[in-house]
């Protein structure tokens, strides 16, 4: 890895609150229950979770944050990452004396979360993969020259493999007449480089296994865990923020993954880690850390002072203990194990260890101090993070995707027998139709109609959503994350799909059509499956548009049968719309099934004569469709499938801007230039008094 210019983030009286409904108090009655009454208001309060924090990050350093469950330590790393944002922050944020915030953090951090989101269908060496060739690190991203794209054997690295990494292709090199071979040295950096970060994380044996998830079972915890520091870790952000990274892990592993971070921090880069519980040998590792207890600091510095600091409070460490363990048990718990205590005391203890720090300790002295005269040196805009050019993201995300529906093979063997099953099903239900009395056909033509619009248009929402609900977490997930934006992954999503959804109701009109005996005209067999394909199409952006709008499958099914019954009522069969209620009636404008029914409907019906009796039209009169053609009613299928494909487009954006912290909406490129700006004043000065620079006078 590659060393980095060292980045100090400290912050000054940072403190977080959200809103939470307010305890009963003596107003409301007197078995603590308030009163419902309608017109009354729920009552709010702020809960602070973290309070006046002062401290610093220092580069080159493994930074440990340590405390009990509730503290406050995932929420002052998701502050800092920029990832929290659902309360209101307050006090000051800085990197290298630059002003900063979580928004503009995220531009130099990479974060790996407690919870590791990653695509089930992928293998362990995808998507180490993945993250070097969407986020590319600054050796592999600066776009050069052809010639220097690949640089093997250039003297000046001196062979050494570490600086001998080659470029990823720009944009550029992939359309270029010699784009193969510059995109196979391409693919072999990447190769190199994900084997490198395999081995480094002990991932060899797991490589080609894909990650899985509960519904089927692939790499284990620690395996993935391991997997997603991978990910960060060749991205060669010069700030790494781990939320619990060794939870979950054996004490080996454990320990595994504190040595990684420690030589990544041996690199000049500032590495802040949750950890729970570090074993002795992994205490020995780490350089700072901070104690936090109810939101506040109860230590923060060396990691070889916190026993000495424990012991001024009065609570000596014994030989060979461990001393995280010993500030659990002793400093915080107030050494009796076996009684938690009530929340009160539990408050009033951490009350006191802050108080103690902030008041009294040198410590807290020397972290203001830190603050006060911060490291300087300039940031330019190599450190910011990367994302490869939109044609490279679209060309990635779009091979995935068709990876990941092969490798959901069941689902689209399911899917193909479905539209097969279906078309059948009808068919023999209905077998030629046209050899029944004028009556019987009728009717039964329009049964079997209706049953076509709304199965290819239902069975298309639901295979969607079910698949995309799947997807939609680790979408979130890598989009703030950086991996991508949002038009590569829905153009990748739409090229996988689409194609399935014309396929499938190509197979269902070519079994169902025949076997109905619709009339037996090319033309009409074609409006037919055109119809079944917009339909499904139609569907298609439907079910997007749920799976955008809506977290999880149990929300989306409750939400369907208010979309889709009322689409189904006005569908053209169950009422006749002409004479439905007037003001309900306009619900037959915006039902897709209703027009996909009409243009069959009038495909069979218009000018359909039997026994040289014309009896078509004057049945389509007494249904009352509308006056609008086929095509027109086609086209009315277009236009809604396409707002909702829209719409879903929009549901998504509004997903991935939603919080303030994210600095595409917070203006990533005016973050970049505030933290590429000078330092604030105050430090120059606080530097030069530090280094006896000011003149007394
Ligand atoms: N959005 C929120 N609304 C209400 N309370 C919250 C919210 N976010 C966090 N909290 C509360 O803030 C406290 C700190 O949460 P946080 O997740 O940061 O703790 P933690 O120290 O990381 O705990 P653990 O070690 O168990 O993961 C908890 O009591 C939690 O319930």
């Amino acid at each position: 890895m590659q060393q980095t210019t060292p980045l100090q983030i400290s912050f000054e009286d940072l403190s977080y609150s959200v809103k939470v409904r307010a305890r009963p108090t003596s107003d409301d009655d007197q078995d603590g229950k308030r009163r419902w009454s309608p017109f009354g208001k729920s009552r709010y309060e702020d809960k602070f979770i973290l309070q006046s924090l002062t401290g610093a990050f220092r580069p080159g350093r493994v930074t440990a944050i340590l405390g009990p469950s509730g503290s406050g330590k995932t929420t002052l790393l998701n502050l800092l990452a920029g990832t929290e944002n659902a309360g209101t922050t307050t006090g000051r944020i800085w990197v290298n004396g630059r002003p900063a915030s979580g928004a503009s953090l995220r531009l130099l951090a990479g974060f790996v979360h407690q919870d590791d989101v990653i695509l089930s269908t992928q293998t362990v060496s995808e998507a180490i993969t993945m993250s070097i060739i969407l986020r590319p690190p600054p050796l592999l991203s600066v776009p050069q020259s052809p010639e220097t794209i690949v640089n093997h054997n250039n003297p000046q690295n001196g062979g050494d493999i570490t600086n001998d990494l080659v470029l990823p292709a720009p944009a550029s090199a992939y359309r270029t007449k010699g784009a193969k071979t510059k995109h196979s040295h391409a693919g072999h950096a990447n190769v190199h480089e994900t084997a490198r970060a395999l081995s480094l994380f002990g991932l060899e044996k797991c490589q080609h296994t894909v990650v899985g998830d509960t519904s089927e079972k692939g790499i284990s915890g620690g395996e993935r865990k391991r997997t997603a520091i991978a990910q960060e870790y060749v991205t060669q952000a010069p700030v790494l923020f781990l939320d619990e990274p060794t939870s979950g892990l054996d004490a080996h592993s454990a320990l595994m993954v504190t040595h990684q971070l420690k030589d990544i921090a041996s690199t000049g880069r500032t590495v802040v880690a949750v950890l729970h519980q570090p074993s002795s040998e992994m205490f020995e590792l780490i350089d700072d850390i901070m104690v936090l207890s109810e939101g506040r600091i109860v230590y923060l510095g060396e990691r070889s002072g916190l026993v000495d600091y424990v012991a001024t409070l009065g609570y000596p460490c014994a030989m060979y203990s461990n001393p995280a363990d010993h500030v659990f048990n002793a400093v915080l718990f107030g050494n009796d194990v076996r009684h938690m205590g009530s929340q009160s005391d539990a408050v009033a203890r951490a009350q006191l260890l802050a108080d103690a720090w902030e008041e009294r300790s040198e410590g807290a002295k020397a972290v203001r101090a830190l603050v006060a005269c911060p490291e300087l040196a300039p940031i330019d805009s190599s450190l910011f993070r990367r994302t490869s050019p939109p044609t490279i993201q679209l060309r990635y995300l779009t091979r995935r995707a068709f990876l990941n529906a092969v490798r959901n093979r069941l689902i689209i063997n399911i899917r193909l027998a479905q539209a097969a099953f279906f078309g059948l099903l009808i068919g023999l239900i209905f077998l030629n139709t046209q050899h029944r009395p004028v009556a019987v056909q009728r009717q039964n033509f329009a049964g079997a109609l209706f049953f076509t619009a709304v199965t290819q248009f239902l069975l298309s929402i639901l295979s969607v959503v079910n698949v995309f609900t799947h997807e939609r977490t680790v979408f979130v997930r890598e989009w703030r994350s950086g991996y991508y934006g949002l038009p590569a992954y829905f153009a990748s999503k739409n090229i996988v799909e689409l194609p399935i959804q014309v396929i499938l109701p190509i197979i269902y009109a070519c079994i169902s059509y025949w076997l109905l005996g619709l009339r037996h005209d090319g033309g009409r067999f074609l409006i037919y499956t055109v119809t079944c394909i917009v339909l499904n199409l139609c569907g298609f952006s439907f079910g997007l548009l749920l799976a955008s709008l809506f977290r999880n499958m149990a929300t989306i099914l409750a939400a369907l049968p208010a979309m889709f019954l009322p689409f189904l009522l006005f569908g053209g069969l169950l009422v006749n719309t002409g004479n439905s209620t007037v003001w309900l009636r306009w619900l037959q404008w915006v039902s897709p099934i209703k027009y996909g029914y009409t243009a069959m409907m009038k495909n069979q019906f218009s000018g359909y004569v039997v026994d040289g009796v014309p009896v078509g039209d004057s049945y389509l009169e007494e249904v009352d469709l509308g006056p609008m053609s086929i095509g027109v009613n086609i086209i009315m299928v277009v236009v809604i499938g396409l707002l909702a494909w829209a719409a879903a487009y929009l549901a998504l954006l509004h997903l991935t801007y939603k919080g303030r912290g994210d600095p595409i909406k917070n203006n990533a490129k005016k973050l970049q230039m505030e933290l590429e700006g000078p330092p604030d004043p105050r430090f120059l000065n606080g530097n030069k008094e530090a280094r006896g620079e000011t003149n007394p006078a």
